[in-house]
């Protein structure tokens, strides 16, 4: 869990091209759901490319705590399930660390049995909305009780006779979305979830995979996913993909830094997580896809980004949000080398992350001679072009891996690098980060 360590100042300097092949570790968002679905099939589920970074484990810690066994053996993860409906009461509080995506997953799964928990997180996550998840429960008829505004801790009452739901969701959020499909599991009947903009389907997709019934149409409404309840999920065997959501910073450290060229090998550009690649290129960045091939269904390719100097800035289109929500500090950070203002609109949602990401990136940019203007659910990044940006600052992390690691990318590229107080959060999403980027060249150090 971070921010229960010693904080690790770190910094990045200007001046060493990167160059070289960068494997990511696997995805983020697959590996917490691969062991939550394992935990609720029946049989042995075995994971390899499993991410071993500290919100997913967190999140195996849980699943041991509702009574799975997880276990790692040689590399591969395997979960035996307890089926659906057969989760066991916990006998302690339920930390999940630093992660959103794991806490409002074992929410939504814990909420339609018989069972009491009890959640808590680091100061990040413990000022993070559940609301957003909890009132959706409570239509289930599950109950909670926590702190004012639905912070953590936060005690969830499972429901005993659960009744299916049908909700549109206010915000578009996957979370939310897998929190109400995983409780649907445990309900009786249709459980039916309806988005206005499409967000990341892994639930969807991975549900399906495990033997549920789930249809998903578009209709006026937006996409309408229905999941048929209680049904038998039966154990998998999954290779995690690696992350794109990782594989986004040596690809935009690749695009400003002077002289680099970078491979990010297999990497998937499902559409509803691909939106920063598309925006990079549309930035006129050297990036391209290749070896595009076709894997379970989904594409696939192999990442080039090399240095071209003469990126130009743009409106990202808001619809694309959900595509690349994650990946706003760090188009923000090339941004910064564009020529021009990058306009980034229709992203509230940035503010309620591990740390408001607006304003972190507002001040780590500001701090490093770079202009930002910004509102409630906008900000524009007036770029100083390749090499017109200055540096030479700490920037406050805030418990947020992301701002950390945009932090000590634009320090490999601005003239005076640039330095973040705490890079401890990184290692709660990529943490062989530090190796990865010094293996291509970077230096990149502790203090
Ligand atoms: O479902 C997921 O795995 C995630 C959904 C996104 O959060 P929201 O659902 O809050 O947008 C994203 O920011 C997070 O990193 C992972
Ligand atoms: C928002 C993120 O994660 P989570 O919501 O799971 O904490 C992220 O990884 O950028």
């Amino acid at each position: 869990m971070s921010g229960h360590g010693q904080p690790i100042p770190m910094t990045a300097r200007p001046g060493h091209p990167l160059n070289g092949v960068a494997n990511v570790p696997g995805d983020k968002s697959i590996s917490h759901r691969s062991l939550i679905l394992g935990a609720l099939s029946v049989g042995e589920t075995r994971v390899t490319g499993l991410l071993e970074g500290e919100d997913v484990l967190d999140t195996a810690k849980a699943m041991r705590a509702f009574g799975a066994q997880v276990e790692r053996q040689n590399g591969t993860w395997v979960v035996h399930g307890v089926g659906v409906g057969g989760f066991a009461e916990p006998s302690d509080v339920i930390d999940c660390g630093n992660s959103g995506t794991g806490v409002r997953l074992i929410m939504g799964c814990m909420a339609t049995s018989p069972i009491t928990a009890t959640f808590t997180g680091d100061a990040s996550l413990r000022g993070r909305p559940m609301g957003r998840v909890t009132d959706p429960l409570s239509l289930f008829g599950a109950q909670s009780f926590g702190r004012q505004g639905g912070r953590l801790p936060m005690t969830v009452v499972g429901a005993r006779e659960p009744v299916p739901v049908r909700y549109a969701l206010p915000v578009p959020s996957a979370q939310v979305k897998s929190a109400i499909l995983l409780a649907g599991l445990n309900a009786p009947g249709e459980t039916v979830v309806i988005e206005k903009e499409a967000t990341r389907d892994h639930t969807e997709r991975m549900l399906a995979g495990f033997g549920a019934e789930v249809r998903v149409e578009d209709g006026a409404e937006g996409r309408v996913i229905t999941l048929v309840g209680q049904p038998e999920l039966r154990a998998q065997t999954i290779t995690v993909p690696r992350d794109p959501s990782s594989a986004a910073f040596p690809v935009c450290a690749g695009i400003v830094v002077p002289g680099s060229d970078v491979l990010v090998p297999n990497i998937g550009l499902n559409p509803t997580r691909a939106g920063l690649f598309t925006t990079l290129r549309e930035m006129g960045a050297d990036l391209s896809y290749e070896n595009l091939r076709d894997e379970g269904g989904e594409p696939v390719a192999d990442l080039r980004a090399r240095f071209g100097g003469n990126l130009k800035g743009l409106e990202v289109p808001p619809e694309r949000a959900a595509s690349m929500i994650d990946e706003y500090p760090i188009l923000s950070v090339v941004a910064a080398f564009a020529e021009g203002p990058t306009v980034m609109r229709g992203v509230k949602e940035l503010r309620v992350k591990e740390s408001d990401r607006i304003d972190a990136m507002a001040k780590l940019l500001r701090a490093a001679g770079v202009e930002v203007e910004e509102g409630p659910d906008w900000w524009i990044v007036h770029g100083r072009g390749a090499d017109g940006v200055g540096g030479g600052a700490v920037a406050e992390s805030r418990l947020d891996h992301r701002i950390a690691m945009s932090g000590l990318i634009l320090g490999m590229a601005a003239r005076k690098g640039m330095s973040v107080d705490d890079g401890s959060p990184i290692a709660t999403s990529f943490p062989i980060f530090e190796a990865l980027m010094r293996d291509l060249g970077a230096d990149l150090s502790r203090g």
